[in-house]
């Protein structure tokens, strides 16, 4: 059971079609408690025939909802973050049970995800357009946008909240219907946000939250030319398979997908900066983080003195069940996260690398694994080429500016990078030569709703957030009117 405030925030059924209902098979599937595994609660196994249910009705709601002004929908947003900032403690109680990231971090995630709905509720007011000098003199050239209209959004585990918000949010504002599946681990996060927009006066069939079979679902949203645009965030091998099924409708695509993030620290680097920024990236949410730092290139010059000192570092970490008072590192999400991060460990020694603390599933057993730091990395190990998804600081060593920027380069991802240095030209120089979408200069955490987030390569298409989140839902017409 999850100990909550306002119980009417556990939810055993989807906002469908206007109403909450249960799948109409009666079939359900259970949430489970990362930390323990013990059954926490049962939600909807739905399919592709709520989901066409789902379509049908945002198709119509959203004919009057992009009619309101910006100001009027501005309005029951700004509710919902009130609603939500209200509800922070249950909704990290939700996260955590769900999800398994310390309660520290799930709150933090609250006002995160609540972030994207203050931000865009105001970006709706900025949708504009412009006035073109036409090209003959009796014409006027008018271009404007307009909301796509049904969007979809697929998303994942490690963020429950703010991947939703992060989609609803300007979707919502841009003037757009939403039909958000979820990640199965993690249905009742979203289903809490859902009843919170209801209860903030969002009328109905705008934001509706499916749970149940992914590829059905999924299938039908990908499948279904009234859904215009997809939203998914996720791994890469999944957003391919997607971006393949959406092809035959022509589908407005935003895809936010995996990383493999270099973080380069110079001989000159603040030592105690690189080691904080480090520990913030690689341990954040015990390292399932699409922006994780996943290899930890070090000049030889620091290189000692940094494996000293991070290692002191990880060996304070507290290792837990995210609900109880100063843990710091929850579990895995699953025991197949375990057993990628065994094989990358285990490839690594096998290959020559050296064990400096961890390295091994944790006493508590279950899901937890040790905090761990492993030296003496090289490019022909899988840390180097997989997202290893888990706490594991990988550090190699080089020696030349030119030669760790080929290494950070040499991966089909391109979603986040960071660079440790005091000295001016490299702060520059480095992340203009770095192939990522998002480059941190001494600091590990770069995240935030005022940036534009998200990647290149195979780490995704377009951006998240910032003043350019709000086109991904916008459309633009060209209107041209003849006076003669
Ligand atoms: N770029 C980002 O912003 C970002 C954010 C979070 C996670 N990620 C990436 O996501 C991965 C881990 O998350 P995950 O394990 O939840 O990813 P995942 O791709 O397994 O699942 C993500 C979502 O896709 C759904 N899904 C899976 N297969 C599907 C299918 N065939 N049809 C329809 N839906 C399907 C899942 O149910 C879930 O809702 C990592 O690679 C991580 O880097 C990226
Ligand atoms: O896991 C990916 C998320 O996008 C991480 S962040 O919270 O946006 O940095």
């Amino acid at each position: 059971m999850i100990n909550l405030n306002n119980t009417d925030l556990l939810l055993d059924s989807c906002p469908v079609g206007g109403e909450w209902s249960h799948a109409q098979s009666g079939k359900t599937m259970s949430v489970v408690n990362a930390a323990t595994g013990q059954k926490i609660a049962e939600v909807p196994l739905m399919g592709q025939a709520e989901t066409q249910q789902a379509i049908a009705a945002a198709e119509m709601a959203q004919k009057a909802w992009k009619m309101q002004t910006a100001a009027s929908r501005a309005k029951i947003l700004h509710r919902w973050v009130s609603l939500i900032q209200e509800n922070t403690e249950d909704l990290a109680r939700l996260i955590t049970s769900e999800g398994g990231k310390p309660l520290a971090e799930a709150r933090g995630e609250v006002n995160y995800a609540a972030s994207f709905i203050s931000w865009f509720a105001e970006e709706a007011k900025r949708v504009d357009g412009v006035l073109l000098q036409p090209t003959n003199p009796d014409q006027r050239f008018i271009v404007s946008k307009q909301p796509v209209g049904v969007c979809a959004a697929i998303t994942p585990w490690n963020f429950p909240a703010a991947m939703i918000t992060r989609k609803v949010a300007p979707a919502l504002a841009a003037g757009c219907a939403i039909i958000v599946k979820p990640a199965e681990q993690t249905p009742l996060t979203a289903l809490a946000l859902a009843k919170l927009a209801e209860l903030a006066g969002l009328p109905k069939a705008l934001l509706q939250v499916i749970t149940g079979d992914a590829k059905e679902i999924g299938g039908e949203l990908c499948r279904n030319a009234t859904v215009r645009k997809l939203s998914f965030t996720g791994s890469t091998e999944t957003g391919r398979l997607l971006m393949a099924q959406c092809a035959p409708t022509i589908k407005k695509l935003s895809l936010e997908l995996g990383g493999n993030a270099p973080v380069i620290v110079f001989d000159d680097a603040d030592l105690g900066l690189a080691v904080k920024g480090i520990m913030a990236s690689k341990f954040r949410n015990s390292g399932q983080t699409c922006v994780c730092a996943n290899r930890i290139y070090v000049q030889s010059g620091i290189y000692q003195k940094l494996c000293d000192e991070l290692v002191k570092a990880v060996e304070a970490l507290k290792v837990g069940n995210g609900m109880d008072d100063g843990v710091t590192q929850g579990p895995l999400i699953n025991a197949k996260a375990i057993e990628k991060v065994e094989l990358h460990l285990n490839d690594a020694l096998q290959k020559g690398a050296t064990l400096l603390t961890g390295g091994h599933k944790h006493p508590l057993g279950g899901n937890y694994f040790a905090p761990t730091v492993v030296a003496n990395i090289t490019q022909e190990m899988r840390f180097a080429r997989e997202e290893t998804f888990g706490p594991v600081a990988a550090l190699f060593k080089f020696d030349r500016d030119d030669e760790v920027v080929n290494y950070a380069n040499d991966t089909e991802f391109g979603l986040a990078a960071y660079i440790f240095t005091q000295d001016a030209k490299r702060q520059w120089q480095i992340p203009e030569a770095l192939e990522y979408g998002m480059v941190g200069v001494n600091t590990g955490l770069i995240s935030n709703e005022v940036a534009p987030f998200g990647g290149i390569k195979q780490s995704g298409l377009g951006r998240e957030g910032s003043r350019f989140g709000i086109d991904e839902y916008l459309e633009m017409k060209y209107v041209c009117v003849n006076l003669a």
